[in-house]
């Protein structure tokens, strides 16, 4: 495994001389969903201040991170398919571990595979299906860091979910998310293949993401933006543009949700 540990540290480093903001909760936002960082008060630090950090090269992720006493958000991830390392793929979240969050929100915008989702529609994730092709723990394992084997049985915390739902004026449908490499859409194929094994939306981040969060012993919590239906589910071509515009659609709606997540982990 690449030495986490090091990366951590050096991330602790470089940020002492930008904030001294020590936030607990961390939100990493996805595709055309950064607006909701602008919103916030508090002190914007580009990644490219950021020693060792990586610069986004994908439409709808900005490259920045907004902290104030209470929340550290990140506006870009890092993508498999934009041909990082998975070892980069979760350096947002080894960024906030070097902040020292204990609990993130992490959001995407996702292909609809439950014919009960609709476009627009903001689903709480429950489980996903890592079928990435990759794993940010593979290599040796530093146990000061995490175990070498994690369990994964609540890596979206189900008391935290619980605890959302009760909080929400209505409450969200829960999904499983399948974690794809990308940068293709699915074929219908694949989609019907992912049906069968329990997806219920498709995405090409997250997963490495949670898998970090949750060795590190974050609490996690997940929010997909079906931005669209997933291939052949309708009969229409899939882009990029669709989703960015449907992310910006309900973006109002979305960060409400998010805010009100926000609030409710900060307050305990
Ligand atoms: O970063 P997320 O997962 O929100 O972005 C999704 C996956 C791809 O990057 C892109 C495809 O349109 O949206
Ligand atoms: N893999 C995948 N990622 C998405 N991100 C937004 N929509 C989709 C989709 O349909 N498939």
């Amino acid at each position: 495994m690449a030495d986490y540990y090091t990366t951590i540290e050096a991330f602790r480093k470089s940020l002492e001389k930008s904030t001294e903001f020590r936030p607990r909760t961390g939100v990493i936002l996805g595709s055309g969903l950064s607006k909701i960082a602008d919103s916030l008060s508090g002190t914007a630090i580009d990644y490219s201040q950021i020693q060792g950090m990586p610069r986004p090269t994908v439409e709808g992720h900005r490259g920045f991170l907004k902290i104030s006493r209470d929340y550290a958000l990140l506006a870009g991830r890092f993508h498999y398919y934009e041909g990082h390392a998975i070892q980069d793929v979760v350096k947002p979240v080894l960024l906030l571990k070097a902040l020292g969050v204990e609990r993130l929100i992490v959001t995407n915008a996702a292909g609809g595979i439950n014919p009960d989702f609709e476009p627009g529609q903001i689903v709480l994730i429950r489980d996903h299906i890592n079928l990435m092709g990759a794993n940010p723990l593979v290599g040796p394992n530093n146990g000061d860091l995490g175990p070498r084997f994690p369990d994964m049985s609540d890596a979206y915390s189900r008391a935290l979910r619980k605890r959302i739902s009760a909080r929400l004026e209505y409450p969200l449908k829960e999904g499983v998310y399948a974690g794809l490499s990308g940068p293709c859409y699915e074929t219908p194929a694949e989609i019907r293949m992912l049906e069968k094994i329990g997806a219920d939306m498709v995405g090409m981040s997250t997963v490495p993401e949670v898998i970090m969060a949750n060795y590190l012993g974050m609490g996690t919590v997940g929010f997909s933006c079906i931005t669209n239906m997933a291939a052949g589910i309708l009969d229409q071509p899939l882009n990029h543009q669709e989703v960015i515009d449907t992310a910006a659609r309900v973006e109002t709606h979305f960060r409400g949700i998010v805010e009100t997540v926000m609030e409710l982990l900060a307050s305990e």
